[in-house]
């Protein structure tokens, strides 16, 4: 330890000077020691530091901590946990949701229990079961059940708490966790009657804010809400209003000094009541609702956080003086990304690079929780990796710093999530080591204050006990008193200034709100439901976002394309497949007709449109792939029928977006279908073509080829004919001359007969072989036809089996 660079504190000569005996310097020294400092004598001189610190502000806490702890009985009980921190576990909760109707569907077993504060997992198909410990195990799977845990149970059990230590001037944080789908957002921001604990946590710190000020305590809050996407940090409070800048700015995190990481130039707005947050967060969901639009399962890829400090002011009155005392606690309340997208079977392949960036923050997270559940084991202090990700950067005081924290781990009981659900109670156990070193965050002008003021109490005490004997001491006390009552005065103007700033904040942040609003009403989005006329509301796959965007068709021509800053269009809309001016809704005395634009992708009821249709209420609109909305018409509401089909139950043409994604799935695999059937109809009749024309032209080879045969055949009977007559030529002229030979030997006698049968074995041998040639010549053409049939047997049977040999 450098005892050189850390500031000494003494601890002994005010106490005992005022007549403090010993041993109350001894416990002191015990006091602080058992609050985690170290503590050395040295004849009068006593000197405390920090255990593990490096830092003077640690030595200065001490100072500071031990005159306010001892000096000044009367504000104990604020000081309470003002030492350089108390250790605080993180709380940790696991939270059941019911089945969903997928699951319901196909039969998923249940395979989570809870029981008290364990939960426990049984796998189907074996013996072994897996429990776990936490501080709360909640139930929500079925309300009828008598142990299920309602939105209030949960608020009541893990965010209350929190909201009480708020109150006594500690930060808070509270972070959901869980697999896509598991209940993080139904449970941090619900649904209207079913609220969850960010609006019953801004409802109940105004109400207590309310409390507070009749014990002269003045609270203000601010607020920010932002999300952490792909790495970047977005502003969901403030819009781009820069000219053509469809695409939002990501804001950089800093870190200050002393105060810790922070999001530089983030919108933090005033908030004076209950309908001011609530009007933000319904802004900032309008806002992450149309920036989620067209990008594909980004709601479930995005961190969100709502973020508020509040600040209390205590007036107090000691000797007539006017006392001020402030503490300002920092609020994160996190809804985090889905977990399984950290899982490495979703980092490799396709998704690397995507779900390197995407994860980096959940993953740094469970490196973060991993490391300092770690040195919570060991008692070492290990690195941990706050900066490797946006995410743990900005909540490290939350985690394992200056916070009193809890996490609350969502999980399915369906089967088919058992993986899913043991990683994320495997991760929550793990984040339950965690100890985290909170204290009040109070302000250090108004402590030094109230110190010098009690040592000045301190002062005329001494003097009434030694009657006027240490004249010196009394009028440098008075001279104190003085220089006290001139820093009073000055903290209450710095205090009426605040008060001044604070209204004028409000005023502002009223303005900015209305602003935000214009920008979205500029791009077509509604904030008033007018019952009355027809509308198209945004279907997100996020059940949170969904019906969060509210488009009215008024009464003449809407027209509708891609957001541009100086666009006129009623309905603008952001996202690569949206075209400049992708359709026209109309709407004469209350009927309603779509026309999209050529090339403009447009889809009703799943079907893609390229002439105007009329639309009822509960048709599902999609724009450019991406956009899905579904058309409410009030009027054929009330008249309780949709003017091509009759009556209708309205309710059940409350689609979903899953509904208006399988529609458009299957009614795009129909259409693919067809295309297929359609192409493979016309490759067949190609190739029927195509063989029929090979067909046609092997019949021409053949019929030349066999043209051709019978002309060869021909010419060799020709030449045959003629070898054979001329050869019957010779055998009469050589039997003319044997007869004249014989007949000049006077001796008349005809050929002999032998002879004649010779001549007739040699013509009959060659007729023979004449004949032999003729028949091998057929033959062959026989086979050459035969070859070519069994060819053209083979390709129409390719082509029926739909391949081409
Ligand atoms: N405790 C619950 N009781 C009733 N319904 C619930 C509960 N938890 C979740 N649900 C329903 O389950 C669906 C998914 O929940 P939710 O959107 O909160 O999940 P998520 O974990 O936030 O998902 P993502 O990571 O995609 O944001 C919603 O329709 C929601 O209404």
């Amino acid at each position: 330890m450098d005892v050189g660079t850390r500031k000494t504190v003494d601890l002994s000569n005010p106490a005992v000077s005022s007549g403090e005996s010993l041993e109350a310097v001894e416990m002191k020294k015990d006091r602080l020691e058992v609050l985690g400092y170290e503590t050395a004598t040295t004849g009068f001189l006593s000197v405390a530091y920090k255990k593990d610190s490096s830092t003077s502000e640690d030595f200065l806490e001490v100072d500071q901590e031990h005159q306010a702890r001892f000096s000044l009985g009367a504000l104990s009980n604020l000081a309470k946990g003002r030492q350089g921190g108390e250790d605080s576990a993180v709380t940790v909760a696991i939270r059941v949701r019911p089945l969903n109707s997928r699951e319901q569907k196909m039969k998923a077993k249940t395979v989570v229990s809870v029981s008290g504060q364990e939960t426990t997992v049984h796998p189907p198909h074996s013996q072994q079961k897996f429990s776990f410990s936490f501080d709360f195990s909640f139930w929500s799977c079925d309300a009828q059940d008598g142990c299920y845990a309602s939105q209030e149970t949960v608020y009541e059990s893990l965010a209350r708490p929190l909201l009480d230590k708020v109150f006594q001037g500690y930060n808070a944080c509270l972070f959901a966790y869980g697999q896509t789908g598991s209940g993080k957002s139904y449970t941090m921001m619900g649904y209207n009657e079913d609220a969850g604990i960010i609006p019953r946590f801004c409802e109940e710190i105004f109400l207590k804010a309310a409390e507070v000020k009749e014990d002269n305590v003045t609270c203000h809050i601010e607020m920010s809400y932002f999300e952490v996407y792909n790495e970047k940090l977005h502003d969901l409070l403030t819009s781009d209003k820069e000219k053509n800048k469809t695409k939002k700015t990501a804001l950089r995190i800093r870190e200050h000094p002393e105060l810790g990481p922070y999001v530089a130039g983030l919108s933090a707005y005033v908030a004076g009541s209950f309908a001011d947050v609530q009007a933000w967060l319904e802004l900032g969901n309008k806002q992450r609702a149309t920036a989620a639009t067209g990008m594909n399962d980004k709601s479930s890829r995005s961190h969100s956080v709502f973020a508020m400090v509040a600040t209390q002011t205590k007036r107090e009155t000691s000797d007539g003086e006017s006392l001020t005392h402030t503490m300002r606690s920092h609020v994160n309340l996190v809804d985090l990304a889905g977990s399984e997208r950290s899982s490495s079977a979703q980092t490799s392949g396709m998704r690397l690079k995507e779900g390197a960036s995407i994860n980096r923050s959940l993953m740094t997270l469970g490196k973060v929780i991993s490391a300092l559940s770690e040195a919570t084991q060991s008692k070492k202090k290990p690195f941990i990796p706050y900066r490797d990700s946006l995410l743990t950067w900005l909540l490290k005081e939350s985690l394992g710093g200056n916070s009193k924290t809890a996490m609350l781990a969502t999980v399915s009981p369906a089967a088919v999530n058992l993986e899913e659900t043991l990683s994320t109670l495997r991760y929550a156990k793990q984040a339950r080591s965690i100890i985290n070193v909170a204290k009040v965050n109070e302000d250090s002008n108004t402590r030094i204050i109230r110190e010098l003021k009690a040592e000045i109490e301190k002062l005329r005490a001494f003097q009434r006990c030694s009657q006027g004997t240490d004249l010196m001491k009394f009028d440098s006390s008075l001279h104190e008193i003085l220089s006290l009552k001139q820093k009073l005065l000055e903290q209450e103007k710095k205090l009426t200034e605040a008060q001044q700033e604070w209204k004028e904040n409000l005023a502002r942040a009223e303005q900015c709100k209305l602003e935000e609003a214009r920008e979205l009403q500029k791009a077509g989005v509604s904030f008033k439901v007018d019952n009355r006329l027809p509308n198209l509301v945004n279907l997100n796959e996020d059940p949170q976002l969904s019906e969060m965007l509210l488009y009215i068709i008024k009464e003449g021509q809407t027209k509708v394309g891609r957001h541009m800053v100086d666009s006129e269009y009623g309905i603008q809309l952001t996202g690569a497949l949206i075209a400049d001016s992708h359709c026209l809704i109309t709407n004469e005395q209350g009927t309603v007709t779509l026309t999209p634009a050529a090339d403009a992708e447009t889809y009703i009821n799943g079907d893609l449109v390229s002439e105007p249709v009329t639309l009822h209420h509960g048709d599902r609109v999609i724009l450019g792939r991406d956009h899905y909305f579904r058309f409410n018409h009030p009027v054929e509401v009330q008249n309780g029928r949709r003017a091509s089909e009759g009556p209708v139950a309205c309710k059940e043409m409350l689609q979903d977006f899953e509904f208006a994604k399988n529609e458009l799935v299957e009614s795009q695999k129909q259409r693919i279908e067809a295309e297929i059937e359609e192409a493979r109809l016309q490759a067949q009749q190609e190739m029927m073509q195509e063989l029929q024309t090979a067909r046609d032209l092997a019949q021409r080879e053949l019929s030349a080829q066999r043209c051709l045969y019978e002309e060869q055949i021909r010419e060799l009977q020709r030449e045959m004919e003629d070898e054979l007559s001329m050869k019957q030529e010779l055998l009469s002229k050589e039997m003319e001359q044997k007869r004249h030979k014989h007949l000049g030997k006077l001796l008349l006698t005809e050929p002999s007969a032998q002879e004649l049968e010779e001549s007739q074995l040699r013509h009959r041998r060659f007729m023979e072989a004449l004949q032999l040639e003729k028949e091998k010549l057929a033959q062959e053409m026989a086979q050459v036809q035969q070859a070519r049939l069994s060819r053209e047997e083979e390709r129409k049977s390719a082509a029926r089996q739909g391949t081409v040999p």
